[in-house]
Parts: structure tokens; sequence; C-alpha cells
């Protein structure tokens, strides 16, 4: 089977720092890959590797088998690539509806009743159907992370990218969240997500990754990276003879 999602030898440093540091591996189609490491180790500039808006020192990236390391960010988001951001980015004077139907027009390519159904489809799965009509800017945290996950769900992704979409929130609403991520995943999407909130990434990945300093330093089952004597010293500071 074709990886959906194949990074080889990728590299990039912004002058003395290192955010990619020959970073190589491959995501299958229905994986949901987990991203553990410090603040500041790489784990952002990777999905802006991969979405697009930076560019590679060295490397490459392949998507779906096509070589899209010189893609722009548009090509790539048309061609099935979402993402979330840390701190969510909505079109404040805008519904939620038409930050919804922003996304399934100009990224996913639908019109008129098209898009309409597929805005309502979705927010019906994010739960954010009864704030359709609500400024973005009113919107509590969790429903503006959960529209995050709208705009992303309104390209119609292959490959969904959610940075710490989980950090902030109550233990109720990181649950209720887990769960929509869990339906997200079931419905095929492929994900691989960024977080720090650990026992919510370890309720929905099946694979996990560490980075340090931009180097891929752990990759396998979660219950085996998470005994890493490695892991355990670099991402949560336990020494590795403690
Ligand atoms: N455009 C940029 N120009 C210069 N340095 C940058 C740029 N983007 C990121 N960096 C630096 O690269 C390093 C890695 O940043 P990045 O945001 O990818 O880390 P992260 O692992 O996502 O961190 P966090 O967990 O805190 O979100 C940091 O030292 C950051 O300051």
């Amino acid at each position: 089977m074709t990886p959906l999602l194949k990074l080889t030898n990728l590299q990039k440093a912004f002058g003395a720092v290192t955010v990619a540091d020959n970073q190589s591996y491959e995501v299958m189609p229905g994986d949901a890959l987990g991203v553990l490491g410090p603040n500041g180790a790489g784990k952002t500039s990777m999905f802006n590797l991969i979405t697009g808006t930076l560019k590679p020192n060295g490397g490459s990236i392949h998507f779906d088998g096509k070589d899209i390391t010189n893609w722009s960010a548009a090509r790539r988001s048309h061609s099935g690539i979402a993402r979330s951001f840390q701190v969510p980015q909505p079109f404040s004077g805008m519904t939620v509806f038409e930050n919804a139907m922003i996304a399934a027009t100009q990224s996913a390519g639908l019109h008129g009743h098209a898009a309409e159904t597929l805005c309502l489809d979705v927010l019906d799965q994010t739960g954010l159907m009864s704030k359709a009509n609500v400024l973005a800017g009113s919107l509590t945290l969790l429903e503006r992370k959960r529209l995050e996950l709208t705009r992303a769900l309104c390209t119609t992704p292959k490959l969904l990218l959610l940075d710490e979409i989980a950090g902030g929130l109550t233990e109720a609403e990181c649950q209720s969240l887990i769960k929509t991520i869990k339906d997200i995943h079931a419905g095929g999407v492929t994900i691989i997500w960024i977080e720090h909130v650990v026992h919510a990434l370890l309720s929905v990945v099946d694979r996990l990754i560490v980075v340090d300093f931009g180097k891929l330093i752990a990759e396998g089952p979660p219950k085996d990276i998470m005994e890493s004597p490695q892991v355990k010293e670099i991402y949560l500071g336990i020494e590795a003879d403690a």
C-alpha cells in the first residue's frame, strides 16, 4: 500500500535552530499518529513543512504517492491536507456557518447546495450546529477548537493535522473533543496529532513519534514509547537511571 504521507530526510533550520533534522517517517491511510516533544522541539514547524507554509532546506515530502515538496500551500490544501492551529484562527467577524463555507468553497471547491450540505454535515459532526449563526468571535474556547475542526473538515481532507487542540480545556470538554476526534478518524480521515495532553492523545492514536531538537528520537506503539527511558528523560524530564 502507498503511504498517504512520506517524509524523507526532511531538513529545516532557522539559522542555528534546527527544527527538522533529517526526519523520515511514513503515515499509512487510516493511521492515527501522535507527536510528542518538548516545547520548541519543532513540532509545529513539522506541520508547517507538511502544509507548505514553510519550505524545507532539504529532503522531500510525498502525499498520496506524489512529490509535493515544491507545491504551494493552497495546492496541498486542495489535494487533501488540512490542519487546525494551536491558537484558533477563525474569521471572528463572520458567523460559524460563514467560516465553514469559506473552507468548503475555497479549499474543497464546492458551490451552492453542495457546499451548504457539507457544512451542515460537518457542523453536526463537530457539535456546532446550534452555533451556526453565531459570530465566531463570541465563541468559548471549546467552541473555537470545534470551529478549527469544522473549518479543517470542510476542506474534505484525507489527512488532518491537529496542533494541541486539547490544550486549555476542562477534563469534561477534553473528553467530549476526544469523542469527536475518534468519530472523525473512524470516518476514514488519517490523523497526525501534536498534543501535550498525553492521556487525550493516547486514547486516540495507534502510534507515536517523539521529536527533540527537530530530530525523531523514538517511533512505535504508544505503550513502548511511553515506557522508553530515553523518552522519559528527554520528554518527561525523568532521568533514565532514576
Ligand atoms: N519562522 C521562524 N523563524 C525563526 N525561528 C522559528 C520560526 N518558527 C519557529 N522558530 C523556532 O523554531 C523552534 C521550534 O518551534 P516550533 O513552534 O516548531 O516548536 P514546537 O515543538 O511546536 O513548540 P511548542 O510545543 O512550544 O508549540 C523554536 O525555537 C522557535 O522559536
